[in-house]
């Protein structure tokens, strides 16, 4: 097997994307669309929450793994989700989303309302970044090259389609536009400069998959349990 080019293995990466990021799930079809009933859009903020809380315990895990001028970089993942003194962060911001479709945050904070499938995949994910080598941990994240689209077009179909919830309540996506670029950057100048055989980039593009299973996965547990008709 011969090692790939950095822009062979980039264009690997993002094919893998093309292929299969939930930007290609029928829920987020329907969300687009139109479709979504506010009893559906509710079990989705609800349960992206769960989701949303984890991002900084995976991140903190994939921080004792990397040497001292990355860790000084990837802090800023947690601090962009925990925020801190002067900076509400992601995760008030999620909450802001839920008000927004009529969830208190006793509600998105209640464990029992995690769908099973959702609690899986999002406890998957955690895990793989807690024991993988840190490339492959790294390479997890990697779906956030695909994500800018997806949000933008969240955005204006969400504002379009769904009158009911207040715009205030997408400044989370907003946030997203301006934090993600650095953390895009930062995770391809990683990937590709340290998968340097064949062997490690196909791990790194594993790495991708799988994650994109973790998203998928919690869609399709969304799904199953809000759609009537699914
Ligand atoms: O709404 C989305 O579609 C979406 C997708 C992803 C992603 O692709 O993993 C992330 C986010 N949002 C997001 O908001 C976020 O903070 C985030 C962090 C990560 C990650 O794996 O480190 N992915 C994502």
């Amino acid at each position: 097997m011969t090692t790939w080019s950095a822009r062979e293995f980039e264009a690997q990466l993002r094919s893998v994307g093309e292929k299969r990021y939930h930007h290609l799930h029928p829920f987020n079809e329907r969300m687009h669309a139109g479709e979504l009933s506010e009893e559906e859009f509710r079990g989705w903020v609800r349960n992206r929450f769960y989701y949303q809380v984890n991002i900084p315990v995976k991140d903190a895990f994939i921080l004792t793994k990397l040497r001292r001028e990355d860790r000084r970089r990837w802090i800023q993942r947690i601090i962009d989700h925990d925020g801190r003194t002067g900076d509400e962060g992601g995760i008030e911001r999620w909450i802001r989303l839920g008000a927004a479709v009529g969830l208190t945050r006793e509600e998105l904070y209640d464990d029992d309302t995690v769908l099973p499938g959702v609690r899986f995949a999002v406890d998957a994910y955690v895990d793989f970044c807690r024991r993988k080598p840190w490339l492959e941990s790294v390479a997890s994240a990697l779906t956030e090259l695909f994500a800018p689209d997806l949000l933008s077009r969240r955005i204006t179909d969400v504002r379009k389609h769904y009158p009911w919830i207040a715009p205030e309540g997408l400044e989370y996506f907003r946030a997203r536009l301006t934090q993600q670029p650095k953390d895009i950057a930062h995770l391809l100048e990683l990937v590709l400069t340290h998968a340097r055989s064949r062997e490690q980039q196909d791990a790194c593009v594993r790495a991708l998959e799988f994650k994109c299973d973790v998203l998928w996965s919690l869609l399709d547990a969304v799904q199953t349990a809000y759609s009537k008709s699914s």
